[in-house]
């Protein structure tokens, strides 16, 4: 249950009390997109990212969940990932495993995680054509409006300094629009090495979830979401708009702490 909140033109708002509820919301809201994508298309393709949001969806491993959402229909990528192996402690896939896939009957062949054993600019060269393969059989739908492939749910983090995925601010990768996969090799956070899906990807989603907590995201939160003027940066979080599809921003309540007033009391 949100504690406030509502609808803008930046998405819809949930602003929660505590990480519980927070914790609550997120696992009810992937459960039902869960359940409605197996019913529309019998598959459910969702990308996940690094950082806190694994642990926020903890409670996915948990009763009821664990036992009502239909695992075998799930095929999982990496909106972003860092370049290391897959064992190590920077590895996204690896924080997915331990704290969520290995906790649930996720069949193997539909984890798609990156190639580690390559360069960065050659994981993402190999991530993509895996991609376009699972578009050709549908496994992933197609957007109807750019060439992009449509993800039922992406789920992000957001920096402190407004990145998502591997997104980072005044990157070149931001503008990228012919790949749906780049890679970076300057990452400013640690690892350098990245590789991470595209804005146009991002945004041909059918539904796009940001998930933030701390007060460290309070600042990138409210210059992502408030209508704040044109002198404000553009933070790549801002840049997170669905042409089609429905984008929730789930938030605690030192990350909405410097909302503006009307998007708190809705
Ligand atoms: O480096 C990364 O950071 C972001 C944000 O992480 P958080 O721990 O501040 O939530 C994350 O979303 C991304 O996947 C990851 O590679």
């Amino acid at each position: 249950m949100a504690l406030s909140g509502g609808q803008n033109n930046r998405g819809e708002l949930r602003i929660h009390e505590s990480l519980d509820e927070l914790r609550t919301d997120l696992a009810d809201y992937v459960a039902e997109l869960s359940e409605a994508s197996v019913k529309e298309r019998g598959v459910f393709a969702i990308a996940l990212s690094g950082g806190s949001l694994i642990g926020l969806m903890g409670k996915l491993c948990e009763a009821p969940y664990n036992k009502t959402v239909d695992w075998s229909k799930w095929y999982i990528f990496w909106a972003d990932e860092r370049v290391v192996a897959k064992n190590h402690a920077d590895s996204n896939y690896k924080l997915a495993k331990d704290g969520l896939l290995s906790k649930v009957p996720i069949v193997p062949s539909h984890v798609h995680s990156i190639n580690d054993s390559v360069s960065a600019e050659e994981a993402a060269e190999d991530y993509e054509f895996v991609i376009r393969q699972l578009v050709k059989t549908r496994v992933v739908s197609v957007s109807e409006i750019s060439d992009c492939p449509k993800f039922d749910l992406i789920l992000l983090g957001l920096g402190p300094d407004g990145h998502v995925a591997s997104l980072f601010p005044n990157h070149s990768a931001l503008n990228e629009r012919e790949e749906w996969v780049t890679f970076i090799t300057d990452s400013p956070k640690p690892p350098p090495e990245r590789i991470t899906f595209t804005m146009p990807v991002i945004n041909s989603a059918s539904n796009v979830a940001l998930v933030v907590t701390g007060d460290s995201k309070a600042e990138s939160a409210h210059l992502a979401i408030d209508d704040v003027g044109p002198d404000c940066p553009l933070i790549p979080a801002r840049m997170v708009q669905p042409a089609m599809g429905k984008l929730v921003w789930f938030l605690d309540k030192l990350a909405a702490s410097k909302l503006e007033e009307s998007n708190l009391n809705k």
